[in-house]
């Protein structure tokens, strides 16, 4: 079997914009379904819905024959949970609340194989390797694996130009709700100082040669990320289109 080549990382380096959704029901069968919807990419949420190893490893299953790329957000930067879900067969990982360029560097290590990196090497036992199927997946991984960190502190934005500069990093998410609350607007990342922020933000992330990203859960705030020049965009998250649609359905026919 050949490695699987990285399109979504392949996209990135060639300034192509990717629309993704985020998946927080943590079930395999919402995951299939949102495959089928025609999102560039999306994520798995370890950080905030209820996901442990074996949910990653079935959604990563649902959606290998889905056009949407999977991108594995884990709980925290963690090396053994980074090694756990590449060898789930993860190729893109997304790492919550990165605050220095030492933290990016060590992120880096963890999703690499030695000599560079800290990655055990359990391939041919994995999913990753398709239970060794895939010959040339550890001659490969390294350059197929995106890893993308998210800066949504105060502490992570005045580090930012010097994490830009790590090599190995592919992109830099921005986290409007955790960046607004840090700078204290409890969670209102549409205030106009938390915007600028933001917009300075993926300027200077786009300027590094990186891919900006980050996440609107409403058409006014994807909107103004996308004019911000957002590459990764991801524009809403499953649960919310469920509570959404469930509850406008239920308004809607009980004020008849
Ligand atoms: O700070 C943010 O915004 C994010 O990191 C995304 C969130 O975690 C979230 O809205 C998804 O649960």
């Amino acid at each position: 079997m050949v490695a699987p080549k990285n399109t979504f990382k392949q996209a990135l380096i060639q300034g192509q914009r990717r629309i993704g959704c985020w998946m927080s029901f943590a079930e395999p069968i919402t995951a299939e379904i949102m495959g089928t919807a025609g999102f560039d990419w999306l994520v798995i949420d370890g950080e905030h819905a209820p996901n442990d190893i074996r949910s990653i490893r079935d959604q990563l299953m649902a959606l290998e024959n889905s056009p949407s790329h999977p991108v594995v957000r884990v709980p925290v930067g963690e090396t053994w949970l980074i090694k756990m879900v590449l060898d789930a067969g993860a190729q893109t990982v997304l790492v919550p609340i990165v605050e220095s360029a030492e933290q990016a560097r060590e992120l880096v290590r963890a999703c690499r194989y030695p000599p560079d990196g800290v990655r055990g090497v359990g391939a041919m036992a994995s999913r990753a390797t398709m239970y060794g199927a895939v010959d040339d997946y550890i001659q490969t991984a390294d350059q197929e694996i995106c890893l993308l960190l998210q800066v949504e502190n105060r502490a992570g934005i005045a580090a930012l130009d010097e994490i830009l500069q790590v090599d190995g990093v592919d992109g830099v998410f921005i986290g409007p709700a955790d960046l607004s609350t840090d700078m204290g607007f409890q969670g209102n990342s549409a205030a106009p100082e938390v915007r600028e922020v933001i917009s300075d933000a993926l300027n200077r992330i786009k300027a590094a040669g990186k891919a900006p990203g980050i996440l609107g859960t409403n058409d006014d705030a994807t909107q103004t990320y996308l004019e911000m020049g957002a590459q990764f965009l991801a524009v809403g998250i499953d649960v919310m289109l469920l509570t959404q649609a469930s509850r406008a359905l239920a308004a809607q026919w009980k004020a008849k």
